[in-house]
This record gives C-alpha cells, sequence and structure tokens, in this order.
C-alpha cells in the first residue's frame, strides 16, 4: 500500500522567522514516521501495529520557500527569468529538505531526497508534466523519496512554484496511493478561516464540493504564494482516493490507518 504524506512546510518551520526550520515539531514528524514505518504508535496516538511500507513524504515551502519566492514576485502562474532568483528559491528548499532528511535520517528513516526543479515542468497551458519512475524505483528499492515544494521550469514563464500540494495530487494519481495525508498546522478545515474565531471553529469532517465551502477557505496566515488551505482543498478534490488534513497531534493516528481530520473525497468515491 503506498501513501503520500505532506508535512506541511507550515508545521516543519517557523513561519514568523526567515529560513527557520521548527525543531522540535520536526522532531515530532520524523519520529512518527519512524514509529509508523516499524510498526509502532509514534507518540502514542493511535498505532495498530501495521507498519507503513511505502511511504512517499512532500514538504512545503514554510518560512524558506514562500518568502523568497514572494520576494522574486514567483508564485504558481508569475513567473521569473532571473537565474539568481531560481537559486534563491530552489536553494532556500533544498535547505530545507537538507534539514528534514537530517532529522528523518537520525530517526532511521531510509529518507532521500527528490527534487522537482531537476524533472518536472510546465507546458505553455500550465499544464504539468512530473515524472515519479524514479520515485517509484525509489519505493520498491526500500526507500523514502522525500519531495519538495518548488521551482520548475514554465513554457512562456521562465519558472514558476509547483507547490507540495500539487506534488502530492500529482503523485497520489500516478502512483496509484491508497491513502493520502496532509500534516498541517489546523486540526483540519475549521468552519471560520477568521483567526478571530478559530477558537470557536470546528473541523468539518468531510469535504466533497468545493463550493459548499468556498466561503470559510482563506489562504495562509503566513506569506504563501500558493494558495493557502484553498489550493489544498482544490488540489485534494481532484484525487480518486479520499485524503485527510491533520495537524501534527493526529500523524501518528492517520499512518495508523485513521482518518483524522477533515476528509476530502471529489465526486468518485
Ligand atoms: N477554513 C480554514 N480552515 C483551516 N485553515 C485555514 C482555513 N482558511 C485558511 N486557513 C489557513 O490555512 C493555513 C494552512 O495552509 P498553509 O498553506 O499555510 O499550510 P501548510 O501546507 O502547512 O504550509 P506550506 O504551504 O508552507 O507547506 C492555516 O494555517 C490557516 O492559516
Ligand atoms: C514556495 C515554494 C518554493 C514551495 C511552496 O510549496 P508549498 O508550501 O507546499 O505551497
Amino acid at each position: 500500500m503506498t501513501t503520500v504524506l505532506k508535512l506541511g512546510g507550515s508545521v516543519v518551520t517557523e513561519k514568523d522567522r526567515d529560513e527557520t526550520v521548527d525543531g522540535p515539531e520536526l522532531d515530532r514528524a520524523a519520529s512518527a514516521v519512524a514509529a509508523a514505518r516499524s510498526g509502532g504508535g509514534g507518540d502514542g496516538s493511535g498505532g495498530t501495529g501495521d507498519a507503513v511500507d511505502d511511504l512517499v513524504i512532500v514538504h512545503g515551502g514554510g518560512s524558506f520557500g514562500h518568502p523568497n519566492a514572494a520576494g522574486w514576485g514567483v508564485t504558481t502562474e508569475e513567473g521569473t527569468r532571473d537565474a539568481d532568483g531560481v537559486l534563491a528559491i530552489h536553494g532556500a528548499m533544498t535547505t530545507l529538505n537538507k534539514f528534514v532528511l537530517r532529522r528523518l535520517r537520525d530517526e532511521g528513516v531510509p529518507a532521500v531526497p527528490v527534487h522537482p526543479l531537476s524533472a518536472a515542468h510546465r507546458d505553455a497551458d500550465a499544464d504539468l508534466t512530473l515524472p515519479t519512475g524514479q520515485v517509484r524505483t525509489l519505493l520498491d528499492e526500500g526507500f523514502v523519496p522525500v519531495l519538495h515544494g518548488d521551482v520548475i521550469a514554465h513554457a512562456g514563464e521562465g519558472v514558476t512554484v509547483l507547490s507540495g500540494d500539487e506534488i502530492v495530487a500529482e503523485l497520489a494519481g500516478q502512483l496509484d496511493a491508497e491513502r493520502v495525508g496532509v500534516c498541517s498546522t489546523v486540526p483540519g478545515v475549521l468552519d471560520a478561516d477568521d483567526e478571530d474565531s478559530v477558537d470557536e471553529a470546528s473541523v468539518i469532517a468531510e469535504i466533497s464540493s468545493f463550493d459548499d465551502v468556498a466561503d470559510v477557505l482563506g489562504g495562509s496566515d503566513a506569506t504563501d504564494v500558493s494558495g493557502g488551505m484553498a489550493g489544498k482543498v482544490r488540489e485534494l478534490l481532484a484525487l480518486d482516493v479520499p485524503a485527510s488534513i491533520f495537524d501534527l497531534d493526529a500523524l501518528s493516528a492517520f499512518l495508523a490507518g485513521e482518518r483524522p481530520g477533515t476528509t476530502i473525497r471529489g465526486d468518485e468515491k
């Protein structure tokens, strides 16, 4: 069974401090992944004893990718042809990727990097091509591939941002993933995006239509060039399998086979 897991950039970095890893949160995520791979329950929140075998991890940009992309005026739609911009954004993301890999390796997870800039592109209609033969083969050989949001070549634009959420959706389809999880800073999609009312907001259990929740879907409360929660829900609704959005407290439960947080279920599921 193949599982695609996104570790949100807002989880593994400190959103208010540029290019700063959130060490304790990254450690929690890495140890939950390690425990799930060895069949345990991670931090104790719901293990069933079934080991997660084929696991692909994708991480987002957080305070590494988004401020750099915003500084160069680059989004998923607006590109740059400035090589210094490409290097700044890609370089920030590969730096974060090294931190994520290091923590996973420290926990004994056989994590190896896969960098989208070297493999993916968008055509002039913005249609994405993301080859995944290397990811499948790495999985078959026992590795845990770790991809990340990045910049990629985009016909007519130079390079644009490829979000981790887009990567999750593409990988899930191509790898026939049965489990798709997005771990963010919120316990799920909340029924209010207004920060003042978040304490009273409750988690929406299931979403099957964008229009039903469009009113409550906002961007991100951190710098974000890829659409925040609205972008996430849109990408996940297009999948052939249900996907879950949850927070770090629920990561072990997700890896143990549960569906914590919000389940995103498009029409066909
Ligand atoms: N209705 C909503 N429910 C929950 N969160 C919402 C909602 N509307 C907007 N948000 C925002 O979406 C954010 C999560 O999206 P964000 O893109 O920041 O997460 P991420 O994927 O963890 O980070 P990154 O994009 O850096 O990888 C929340 O922190 C919150 O600010
Ligand atoms: C900003 C960059 C380069 C990556 C964005 O990925 P995301 O955080 O998953 O949206």
